[in-house]
């Protein structure tokens, strides 16, 4: 076997980002660090929000606790603080639509905290009014905190249901998205189209070049799947080297141009780079549309018309055809 270096082409390198980083004794100091790569990199920079934020938090309780200097109650580092938040939401994939709510939710948070610390810094510290935006402070200081932990679980939820390798989703929360959209087909009459992805010859990717890079090419090939689509088309790993598109608004019709043109642009260029040259991958793909049959029906569909592909040549991509379950 020979031994290749795989690099990804299709993604460009991330430049480093400015961020902070939470010293002892809840020192906080702007620094410049890697963005960390993976499925792990949202809960990091989650994990970085709140550290930023407790640090803060820690030392205004300890300068503000005196009472006798507001204007000394340390600055909210809030622009450090929703970096992080909005880092942590970009990265985690593609149901972070169900996350935004809380996210807003914890940006007002800060929102109002910031004009809090401003209030209190320009308020005469004997004055009533000094005594009540602290206590405030300290209220909605806590309901922050508890903000990041209400985030972390809905994060680590969302996480679970993750396939490590792609970071995609897979089949439960597939399942979920189906019944949704099938709703939204029946109640609105929208239309939506399910499309069944499978790579070509993926067994000899592994043979050649190893398991390791047959990885690789999984999870670039994920990317670029995602990258490809609009924020509100679903991708999913069903399997192995097979992957489920859903893709509201989409007639099955619609859906294969959409799928057959991706076809194309994917085949054009290499989806990684090997030291002896690029690595083409190719895919098959069978599209359904998503109505008031069953979805497992549906699914069987899709497949069938992935099979009439792979068996018509592979590199295609086919309708359903009718009675196919
Ligand atoms: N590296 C890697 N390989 C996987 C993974 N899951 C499944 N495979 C491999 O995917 C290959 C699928 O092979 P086949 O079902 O024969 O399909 P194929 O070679 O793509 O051929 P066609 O689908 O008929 O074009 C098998 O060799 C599996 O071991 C994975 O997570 N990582």
């Amino acid at each position: 076997m020979r031994a290749l270096a795989l690099l990804p082409s299709a993604e460009p390198k991330q430049p480093s980002t400015p961020t902070w980083s939470v010293l002892e004794g809840g020192l906080i100091e702007a620094g410049s660090v890697e963005p960390e790569a993976g499925p792990a990199a949202e809960t990091s920079a989650l994990r970085l929000a709140r550290q930023i934020y407790a640090a803060w938090f820690q030392r205004c309780l300890r300068q503000g606790g005196h009472r006798k200097n507001p204007g000394a109650v340390a600055a909210l580092p809030r622009a450090a603080i929703e970096h992080q938040l909005d880092r942590a939401i970009d990265r985690s994939g593609p149901d972070a639509a169900e996350l935004l709510p809380l996210h807003d939710a914890q940006q007002q948070r800060l929102a109002e905290l910031g004009v809090l610390i401003s209030a209190l810094a320009a308020s005469d510290k004997q004055h009533v009014r000094a005594v009540q935006t602290w206590d405030r402070l300290i209220e909605l200081g806590l309901d922050t905190l508890q903000g990041f932990a209400d985030l972390e679980v809905v994060f680590a939820a969302q996480r679970a249901a993750q396939d490590p390798l792609t970071g995609l989703p897979g089949r439960a929360a597939l399942q979920q998205r189906l019944q949704g959209e099938q709703s939204l087909v029946l109640r609105q009459g929208r239309m939506c189209s399910v499309v069944m992805l499978d790579i070509d010859h993926f067994k000899s990717v592994n043979d050649q070049h190893g398991h390791q890079a047959g990885d690789r090419v999984l999870a670039a090939f994920a990317r670029l799947l995602r990258g490809a689509l609009r924020p509100y088309d679903g991708v999913y790993r069903y399997g192995g080297e097979e992957f489920v598109l859903v893709l509201p608004g989409a007639t099955a019709a619609q859906a294969v141009q959409i799928i057959d043109r991706m076809r194309q642009t994917i085949a054009q260029r290499p989806l990684v780079q090997t030291q002896t040259g690029g690595l083409h991958i190719r895919f098959s793909a069978g599209v359904a549309a998503l109505n008031e049959r069953a979805i497992a029906q549906t699914l069987r569909c899709a497949d069938a018309a992935l099979y009439h592909a792979k068996a018509e040549g592979r590199d295609q991509v086919r309708l359903e055809r009718g009675h196919c379950a």
